[in-house]
This record gives structure tokens, sequence and C-alpha cells, in this order.
């Protein structure tokens, strides 16, 4: 019977000999998530990210039908969780880990289900090691905005996973002793 603690042990092989700042990518170049890489497509619907000489970054998205919400309407989860995942590649575009520490979003109008958008990210400003960034989803064709999004990444290094399961492995065990 597997318990949390034999979890937070267990080697979790879609990350195998992975480089964090350098994570394996779709045809369309988009970085993939953990749960992602068995699909070998971003779930969330990014479908092409580039970044350009300005350092402003581009994402091709659609909203999956699986993420209605309103009648042909996304979810606002999704759009709060495509835009974290969007601005959160724009460190990851500069060859460097983050963690996604605040994440504020606009919901300027709804977003329709299935149809072409782009987001656009870039960074506002870097202070130690936060990256303050920001955004904005658009409907194609034309430029309508559909939600904006700012907030603040900070920089961590590769044992920041490991720290975070040792962590884990001591909640449980505290959990456990003090019944
Ligand atoms: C999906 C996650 C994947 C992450 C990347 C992994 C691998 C990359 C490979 C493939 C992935 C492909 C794509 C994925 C890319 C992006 C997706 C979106 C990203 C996410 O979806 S990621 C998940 C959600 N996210 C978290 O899971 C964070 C949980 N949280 C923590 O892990 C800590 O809470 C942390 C680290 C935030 C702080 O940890 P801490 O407090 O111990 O650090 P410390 O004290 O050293 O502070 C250091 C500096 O952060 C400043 N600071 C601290 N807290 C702040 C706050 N709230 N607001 C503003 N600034 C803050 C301090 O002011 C100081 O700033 P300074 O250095 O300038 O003095």
């Amino acid at each position: 019977m597997s318990t949390s603690g034999d979890r937070a042990r267990t080697p979790n092989r879609r990350w195998a000999g992975s480089d964090f700042q350098d994570p394996p990518r779709t045809a369309g170049g988009v970085a993939l998530c953990g749960a992602c890489r068995a699909a070998s497509a971003c779930r969330l619907g990014v479908e092409r990210e580039r970044l350009d000489e300005a350092g402003t970054a581009w994402f091709d998205v659609s909203c999956p039908h699986e993420q209605e919400g309103g009648p042909n309407v996304a979810h606002g989860g999704w759009t709060a969780s495509v835009l974290d995942e969007c601005l959160g590649h724009v460190p990851l575009l500069n060859s460097t880990l983050s963690v996604t520490a605040e994440l504020s979003v606009s919901f300027v109008k709804p977003v329709p289900v299935g149809r072409p958008l782009r987001v656009r990210a870039w960074v506002e400003k870097r202070e130690g090691s936060r990256w303050y960034i920001s955004g904005e989803m658009t409907l194609l064709p034309g430029r309508a905005v559909l939600a904006r999004a700012s907030g603040i990444w900070v920089t961590r290094d590769t044992g920041h996973f490991d720290r975070h399961e040792r962590w884990l492995a001591e909640q449980d065990a505290s959990a456990t002793s003090s019944g």
C-alpha cells in the first residue's frame, strides 16, 4: 500500500534527467509541465510560443472545449491558469527556473471557447530574484483585449522541488507523530 511518505520518496519519471531550464517542448516550441509530458501537448491549449528580439513572448492559445464555463465561454479558472502559464514561461524563455509568487487577473470580456487567441507577455522590471511580468490575452483576428494579468515570479535553484519533497515528508512525519 502506498503512503504519503512513500509518495514523497518515489522518483517522478516524467522529470527523470530533466533540465529545469530547458524542458521538453512541443513542435510549436511550447515548454511542457509535468502532467502534459505524457500527452506531448499543453492541455491548457497553448499551441505555439516564441520570444521576439525585443524580449516580448507571444503565444498562440485556444480554450479547449473541456474548459467551458458559461455557454461557449471559458471558465475563469482556465483564463487565470493559461495566463499563469504564459507569463511564467517568460523566465523559462530566458533560461531561468521560477515559480509564481503572486498573480492578478482582470477578466475584461468573456473568452470564447475553441477560437484562436493570442497572449503577449513581457517583463516590467526585475528586482533581486523577483521578475515582475505582465501580459494580456486578445481575440484573433483583431486585437480586442479579453483579459490582462500581472504577477511576480521568483527565481529558484534546481533544489527547489527536492526541498519541497523533504518539507512534505517532515509535515507527514510530524502529523503522524502527533496523531
Ligand atoms: C508548474 C510549475 C513549474 C515550475 C517550473 C518547473 C520546471 C520548468 C520546466 C518545465 C515547466 C514548463 C512550464 C512551466 C512554467 C511556468 C508555469 C507557471 C508557474 C507556476 O505556476 S509555479 C507553481 C505555483 N507557485 C508555487 O508553487 C510557488 C509556491 N511558493 C513558494 O515556493 C515560495 O513561497 C516562494 C518561492 C514564492 C518564496 O519562497 P521563500 O519565501 O522561501 O523565498 P525567499 O524568502 O528566499 O524569497 C525569495 C524572494 O521572493 C520574494 N517573495 C517571496 N514571496 C513572495 C510573494 N508572495 N510575492 C512577492 N515576492 C515574494 C522575496 O521578497 C524574495 O525576494 P528577493 O530575493 O528579491 O529579496
